[in-house]
């Protein structure tokens, strides 16, 4: 069956459904097309599911403190996991039906269920039906990457889809990878009562970040209990029994342990293998991402690439914003660009890391002079207040233009305070703004000010160190 419309955006995620609105709205006829669950990756299996479990995790991690806030509990706080896997199936079930009625409710809008994939420049299959488009909008986010089959060694490996279906909690849980996904799961089933070891690659969990952002992260998971091995090398699994033992260190000091369920958590990639995009003249780079232009133009005339599968963002706001490019640029001659984009992302760690900006090695290495603010948690009277004094603020300005360049905040309310920060770096004004603005008492925000107001030179702070 032939069909044409005026535009077919591929997936239901993070921009695709965004888009489609507002193309409706603009009377144009679209066709959305989802091959699995309305929502994808951020409404199912990601961001929604996992901020779910992570309060749960908080619950349980306050009730096991409860006597440091005055609270005596009477027999025994337990975690019943069933009702924790439940409760985060229902809130994601509730946004995943929100957003496939939304779809439905679109004026000039045809929901197709299925796996779309190109035929030829502007046409597409899905199933029997070929759909016509001189613009489609390619949405298909990525999956978690798969571990090689002699690292496996026949061991069934979790990734962030396959958790979602668990219905015990795991006795012990190895976990691969110690960054954002292997963080957030390692906290969250250590509170839950699993015995969790975290194996990374390299010096340090947290790769991205500076290397005491990280001691210091890692301190906190295992002050809470999480084992976490760096430096693994020649790491590989195999069946043991009834546990599966997982090797982390060769050589002479090897090292190995065993373990009831493995999550592998060593990054994800984008669903671009399956698409036919050599049907249709759309350049991918070596890793399969989309390359597009500062616009979100891919290398073929009429095809746009949104959200994770085109390596310009991973997160479900930078996704977002690609909507928002695209719709400005099409519909309201506004030449938005992905490069207008701050970095701006939070790991729910909790406490949670907040970050903006460039790091302390980046303004390093950018040979600018720069300054830098700090203060631990333990002095921000709020923190205090709540019991959670880990962590700092730390801000990053340029010397000669006193303009924000950076901002680390690791502790409670990272990640809503670091707003304020945020919206003055967009706003491009220097610190004084801040520094100047009476905040309200008592929040984590309201060091922010005093924080500007201590800044010393990086070069000399980091010597320090
Ligand atoms: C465990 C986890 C936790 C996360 N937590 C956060 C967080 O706290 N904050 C944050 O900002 N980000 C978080 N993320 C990242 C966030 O989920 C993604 O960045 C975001 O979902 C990307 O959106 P997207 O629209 O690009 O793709 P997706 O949400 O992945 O959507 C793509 C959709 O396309 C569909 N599709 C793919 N191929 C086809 C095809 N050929 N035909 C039809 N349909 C197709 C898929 O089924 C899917 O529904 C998390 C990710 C994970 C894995
Ligand atoms: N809070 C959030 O915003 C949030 C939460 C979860 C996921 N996400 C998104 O999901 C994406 C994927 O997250 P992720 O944590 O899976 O990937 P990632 O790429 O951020 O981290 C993968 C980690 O695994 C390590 N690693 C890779 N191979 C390894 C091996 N063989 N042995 C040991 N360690 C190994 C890497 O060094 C790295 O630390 C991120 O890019 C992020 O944008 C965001």
């Amino acid at each position: 069956m032939d069909e044409t419309f005026d535009a077919i955006v591929i997936g239901s995620g993070q921009a695709g459904p965004a888009l489609a609105d507002r193309l409706s709205q603009a009377g144009w006829r679209v066709a959305v097309v989802e091959r699995h669950r309305f929502g994808g990756t951020c409404v199912n299996t990601g961001c929604i599911p996992t901020k779910a479990m992570v309060a749960s995790a908080h619950v349980a991690a306050l009730l096991h403190r409860s006597q440091d806030f005055g609270i005596s509990i009477r027999g025994e706080a337990e975690v019943d996991f069933p009702a924790v896997m439940a409760r985060k199936s229902r809130i994601s079930g509730s946004s995943s039906e929100g957003v496939e009625k939304w779809l439905r409710g679109m004026p000039g809008i045809t929901v197709i269920q299925g796996h779309a994939r190109f035929e030829a420049p502007g046409v597409l299959r899905v199933g029997e039906r070929l759909l016509h488009s001189e613009r489609v909008f390619i949405n298909v986010g990525g999956r978690a990457s798969e571990l090689a089959p002699d690292i496996r060694g026949g061991v069934d490996v979790l990734n962030n889809s396959s958790l979602m279906a668990l219905d015990r909690l795991p006795e012990h849980l190895g976990v691969v990878g110690g960054s954002y996904v292997g963080l957030e799961f390692a906290q969250m089933f250590r509170r839950y009562g699993s015995r969790v070891t975290v194996l990374q690659r390299g010096a340090q969990i947290v790769p991205r970040e500076d290397a005491d952002v990280a001691r210091a992260l890692q301190e906190t998971l295992e002050r809470e209990g999480v084992e976490i091995r760096t430096g693994t090398e020649c790491f590989a699994l195999r069946r043991e029994g009834a546990h599966i033992a997982a090797r982390w260190r060769c050589g002479d000091d090897q090292d190995e342990f065993l373990c009831t369920h493995v999550l592998n958590a060593t990054g994800r990639r984008p669903n671009t293998d399956d698409l036919g995009l050599d049907r249709c003249g759309v350049e991918v780079d070596e890793r399969g991402f989309i390359r597009v232009d500062d616009q979100l133009r891919t290398s073929a005339a009429g095809i746009w690439a949104l959200g994770d599968c085109n390596g310009r963002g991973a997160f479900t706001h930078t996704a977002y914003n690609d909507f928002e490019i695209v719709a400005a640029n099409l519909l309201d001659a506004d030449p938005r660009r992905v490069s207008d984009r701050i970095p701006a992302y939070a790991l729910y760690t909790d406490p949670p890391l907040a970050r903006i900006g460039i790091t302390v090695g980046e303004a390093l290495a950018s040979g600018r002079p720069t300054l830098i603010g700090e203060r631990p948690m333990s002095r921000v009277g709020r923190a205090v207040q709540k019991g959670e004094e880990q962590g700092f603020l730390r801000v990053l300005v340029d010397a000669q233009t006193r303009h924000l360049v950076g901002a680390t905040l690791l502790g409670v309310e990272a990640d809503e305070a670091v707003h304020a920060l945020l919206t003055l770096m967009y706003a491009r004004q220097p610190v004084a703004t801040v520094q100047r603005g009476v905040f309200i008492h008592p929040t984590v925000s309201e060091l922010l000010p005093t924080v500007l107001g201590a800044l010393r030179p990086l070069e000399a702070a980091t010597a320090q160190h």
